[in-house]
C-alpha cells in the first residue's frame, strides 16, 4: 500500500495522514495516523454530479475503508461550496441502455456499502446537497453541515420519484410527517432549518470544525466493543437493507421503466435547460 504523508493539504492539527487511494479517482481516502479514522473526499468538477465512474469510485473507496480496520468514515468533499449535486442528471437523460443499467446498479451498490457499513461513518457536508448528495449525507450516521447551504430530496421538484430505499433513509432520522411532507414537497432545507428538524446534527463554521466534530463524534464508540456496536447498527439497518437486496432487480426496472417515460425526459431536458441558462447568467 502507498504511505505517503500529504501534511500540506490536512490541517495543521492532524499528525500524519496515509494517503492510501487517488490516481485518476474521483474519489481519495486519507487515514489519520493518530484517530485512525478514514476521511473520503469526492472530488468531481465542477459540483460532484454522481455519474458511473463517480459511484464506482466511491463504492471501492468504501471497501478499502472496511478492509484496512479504520475506525470510521468521514464523507466531505473537496468543492469549497458544494457537497453532491446528487445523481448526473446527464446519466439519466436520453440514456445509452447498457450504461444507465450500470449506473443504477452502481448506486444502489454505494447505499448498500455506506448505509450498510460497519464502520461508524459521518458526513461533513461542506456544501449544498440535494437529492443524491443528500442521500449519501443521510446515510451516515452523523451529520454536520456548514452554514449557507442546502440540503434535501427535492426529487418531486425535478418531476421524478425517490425510490423506496430513499425514504428509508430519510425515515432513519426523520419523524415520519416530516419525512413524508419534505419528500412529497421535494423541500430543499437551508442548514439552520435541517439542523432544526434533525436532518444534520451540527453546524460548523468550517470545513476544518466540521471534519473534527464528525471525528469526535466517531471517537464517542472508542471505548465501545467494536462488534457489539456494528453489529447493533447492523440490526437496526437491516430491514431497510434487505428490502432492496430482495428487490434489486424491480428496483432497476422500476426505475428504467420510469425514467424513460416521455414526459419524464422531457422534463429532465427542461431541468437541464434550467440548470445551464443559469450558470451562464
Ligand atoms: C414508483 C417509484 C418509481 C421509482 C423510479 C425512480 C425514479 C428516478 C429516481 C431518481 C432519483 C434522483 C436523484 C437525483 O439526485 S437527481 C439530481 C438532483 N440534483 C439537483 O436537482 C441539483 C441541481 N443542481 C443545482 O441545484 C446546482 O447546480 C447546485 C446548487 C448543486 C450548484 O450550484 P452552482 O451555482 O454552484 O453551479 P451551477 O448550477 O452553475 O452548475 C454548474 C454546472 O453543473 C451542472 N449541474 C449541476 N447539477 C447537475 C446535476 N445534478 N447533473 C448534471 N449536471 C449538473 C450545471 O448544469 C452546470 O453545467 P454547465 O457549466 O455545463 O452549464
Amino acid at each position: 500500500m502507498m504511505r505517503t504523508k500529504l501534511l500540506s493539504l490536512v490541517p495543521r492539527a492532524t499528525v500524519a495522514c496515509r494517503h492510501m487511494s487517488s490516481a485518476t479517482k474521483l474519489t481519495t481516502v486519507e487515514v489519520n495516523d493518530k484517530t485512525g479514522i478514514a476521511t473520503l473526499t469526492m472530488n468531481r468538477p465542477p459540483v460532484n454530479g454522481l455519474n458511473l465512474e463517480l459511484l464506482r469510485d466511491l463504492q471501492q473507496s468504501i471497501e478499502e475503508i472496511e478492509g484496512n480496520k479504520s475506525c470510521g468514515l468521514i464523507l466531505t468533499s473537496s468543492n469549497p461550496t458544494i457537497f453532491s449535486a446528487g445523481l448526473d442528471i446527464l446519466e439519466m437523460y436520453k440514456p445509452d441502455k447498457e450504461r444507465i443499467r450500470a449506473f443504477w446498479t452502481q448506486l444502489q451498490d454505494v447505499w448498500l456499502a455506506l448505509y450498510g457499513s460497519s464502520v461508524p461513518t459521518a458526513a461533513a457536508i461542506n456544501g449544498h446537497s440535494p437529492a443524491g448528495g443528500c442521500l449519501l449525507a443521510a446515510s451516515c450516521e452523523y451529520r454536520v453541515m456548514l452554514p449557507k447551504f442546502t440540503i434535501g430530496l427535492n426529487e418531486t421538484q425535478l418531476g421524478i420519484v425517490a425510490p423506496q430505499w430513499f425514504m428509508s433513509t430519510y425515515l432513519s432520522i426523520l419523524p415520519r410527517r416530516e419525512a413524508e411532507r419534505s419528500l412529497n414537497q421535494g423541500r430543499m432545507f437551508t442548514t439552520e432549518e435541517a439542523l432544526r428538524v434533525g436532518l444534520v446534527d451540527e453546524i460548523a463554521s468550517s470545513k476544518e470544525e466540521a471534519l473534527a466534530k464528525c471525528a469526535d463524534f466517531i471517537a464517542t464508540f472508542a471505548k465501545v466493543n467494536p462488534l457489539a456496536r456494528s453489529l447493533t447498527k447492523q440490526q437496526f439497518r437491516s430491514a431497510d437493507l434487505q428490502q432492496l437486496e430482495n428487490e434489486r432487480v424491480q428496483d432497476l426496472e422500476k426505475f428504467l421503466f420510469f425514467i424513460n417515460q416521455p414526459a419524464v425526459q422531457k422534463g429532465l431536458g427542461i431541468y437541464l435547460e434550467s440548470l445551464k441558462k443559469k450558470s451562464k447568467n
